[in-house]
């Protein structure tokens, strides 16, 4: 199966009118933002996520769509620059547009190529289903078995990395931990591999359920997991050990209140996702809520916080 790419580089401002109408004639759409946007746009934190970190545009936004291969191309491309030459866009000139032809195949070996197993924390590491055979580990290694070709969640964003660091250090075997945001599940995962088995992983995203599910099938965790989506901690009543959460600042801000409620006393709250200007505010919301703050890790401007409820 072969597919179109049609890469739009533009100005962020063209972003919100662009995208709309390729919505409308594509089979998807994504959007690439230079890392000046990203830092200042803290909301998109989840596309970040998503993103290859050597694959941002030097400036402004790039909008890619897909087409498959039975679609009419030259027709396609006629639409955008029609769109184009009759809506206000700004810096309408200086569109650029490019096509190239993308194997399905080619494309998952893509990924092959650059992501290999690597270690995270003193005992977690990440290994791609394909390198499990050859992976030469220590005896204490703990493995993390993922595949990238299934969304984020990879291991290798400062937040991730950071929470692993905060799971292998505190998570023991008796703990009941709820995962607030899992994406690939990889926290969790960390989690029953530091011996949890009672574990409770959430998202607001139905792809991220589906894809946690398949990792806690590759991980030989599934039977130990209740799978859910759900909004934060709004719809639960049951106490934990341990909270772990790497959303965003503002969302993490939400859930303060509830997670110390929710938590045992001396149970953790394990928070990230949260950039260093936003720290102050996230440490004097979870003081005044009664925490003590245990930890705090930083890294390329992420920060993650373990506090716990005194
Ligand atoms: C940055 S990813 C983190 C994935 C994974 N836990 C990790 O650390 O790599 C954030 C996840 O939070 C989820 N999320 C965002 N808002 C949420 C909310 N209000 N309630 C539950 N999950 C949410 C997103 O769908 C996404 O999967």
């Amino acid at each position: 199966m072969k597919w179109h790419e049609v890469s739009i580089h533009t100005k962020e401002s063209n972003e919100e009118m662009l995208s709309g109408f390729l919505n409308t004639i594509s089979k998807g759409v994504s959007i690439e933002h230079s890392l000046d946007i990203l830092k200042k746009k803290i909301d998109n934190f989840d596309d970040k996520y998503r993103l290859d970190p050597t694959d941002y545009p030097e400036s402004d936004i790039r909008i890619i769509v897909y087409f498959d291969e039975t679609a009419d191309i030259s027709g396609k491309l006629q639409e955008i620059r029609d769109f184009i030459g009759s809506n206000p866009l700004d810096a309408r000139d200086d569109i650029n547009i490019i096509t190239r032809e993308i194997d399905e195949e080619d494309w998952e070996n893509e990924w092959k190529k650059y992501f290999h197993s690597f270690r995270v924390s003193e005992e977690f590491v990440i290994v791609p289903s394909w390198e499990l055979e050859d992976y030469e580990f220590r005896e204490d290694d703990k493995l993390i078995k993922l595949d990238p070709g299934m969304a984020f969640g990879t291991g290798d964003h400062p937040t991730t990395s950071m929470c692993l660091k905060m799971v292998e250090a505190t998570v023991k075997p008796h703990h009941k931990i709820i995962d607030v945001g899992t994406g690939s599940g990889i926290l969790t995962i960390g989690a029953h591999l530091m011996g949890a088995r009672d574990l409770k992983a959430t998202d607001i995203d139905e792809l991220s359920i589906k894809v946690a599910r398949e990792n806690f099938e590759l991980n030989a965790c599934v039977n130990d997991v209740v799978l859910e989506t759900g909004d934060l901690l709004k719809s639960e009543s049951g106490q934990y050990d341990i909270i772990i959460a790497n959303i965003l600042a503002h969302i993490i801000d939400e859930m303060i209140d509830d997670a110390y409620t929710r938590l045992n006393t001396d149970g953790s709250f394990i928070a990230s996702g949260i950039i260093t200007e936003a720290r102050d505010g996230i440490v004097d919301h979870m003081t005044r809520a009664g925490f003590e703050i245990k930890e705090i890790l930083e890294d390329s401007g992420w920060v993650s916080i373990h506090a716990v409820k005194g």
